[in-house]
């Protein structure tokens, strides 16, 4: 996920203090940076002996601090559409998924088939450079592990979702509202400066509605 100087070419710009400050800390991505500052602002969205569900996890730095956050006690589910190298932590499963394939659910209940006390998605699509098809993609990733919160979230949980603002963001929101008791909307520190993405955090997963009695 993160750019060298080569494969940046003529947009090449120094590497950021949160680069760095990730590579001091043996930390796999920057980005385990905003999960973290997530965690601290909403310190009951994991708890010890959680299992999360961690979507668009490659190369891992969320699942470094999701590992923690969760303990010895708790599971890390984390899948990507690219390899993770592997955790020597027991705790934490880790599988080549695509989301949207037809068989993803039967796949992610094989690997874990209890509730998920989280349920976490960093996914991003291959960007495009044309600002609307970028939103629409972002938007069926998120709207996918919205899905996914659906059927296997436990009530009570909690759902993160970075999506890119812009297009059916809203509609978005508005969706999370409907499972979610409260909605925030953050753009951690360690965000780069141009960059559309936001965190949709989703608290307090709704029950699912009794049925009603006939
Ligand atoms: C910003 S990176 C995630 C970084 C990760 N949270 C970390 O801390 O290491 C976004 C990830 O979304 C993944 N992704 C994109 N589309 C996906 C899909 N359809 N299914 C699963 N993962 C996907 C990409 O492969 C990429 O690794």
């Amino acid at each position: 996920m993160l750019g060298t100087a080569s494969d940046m070419g003529k947009s090449y710009r120094p590497k950021d203090h949160y680069f760095q400050k990730a590579k001091q800390e043996g930390l796999r991505a920057r980005s385990a940076f905003k999960v973290d500052e997530i965690l601290k602002r909403f310190p009951t969205s994991v708890k010890k002996g959680a299992a999360v569900l961690d979507l668009g996890a490659a190369p891992g730095g969320f699942l470094q601090i999701l590992v923690d956050a969760v303990g010895v006690s708790g599971r890390v589910v984390g899948v990507d559409i690219v390899a993770i190298r592997p955790f020597s932590q027991k705790q934490v499963t880790t599988a080549v998924l695509d989301v949207l394939a037809d068989d993803f659910d039967a796949k992610l209940a094989a690997l874990y088939d209890g509730l998920y006390d989280a349920v976490i998605s960093d996914m991003a699509p291959k960007t495009s450079g044309i600002k609307g098809t970028d939103e629409a993609r972002s938007l069926r990733l998120a709207g996918k592990a919205l899905e996914v919160a659906a059927a296997r979230g436990r009530p009570g949980g909690t759902f993160v979702a970075k999506v890119f603002m812009g297009g059916d963001f809203e509609a978005f929101r508005d969706d999370v509202r409907k499972l979610y008791e409260e909605v925030k909307v953050v753009r951690p520190e360690a965000t780069r400066g141009a960059s559309m993405e936001v965190y949709v955090v989703g608290l307090r997963r709704r029950a699912p509605a009794a049925p009603v009695a006939s």
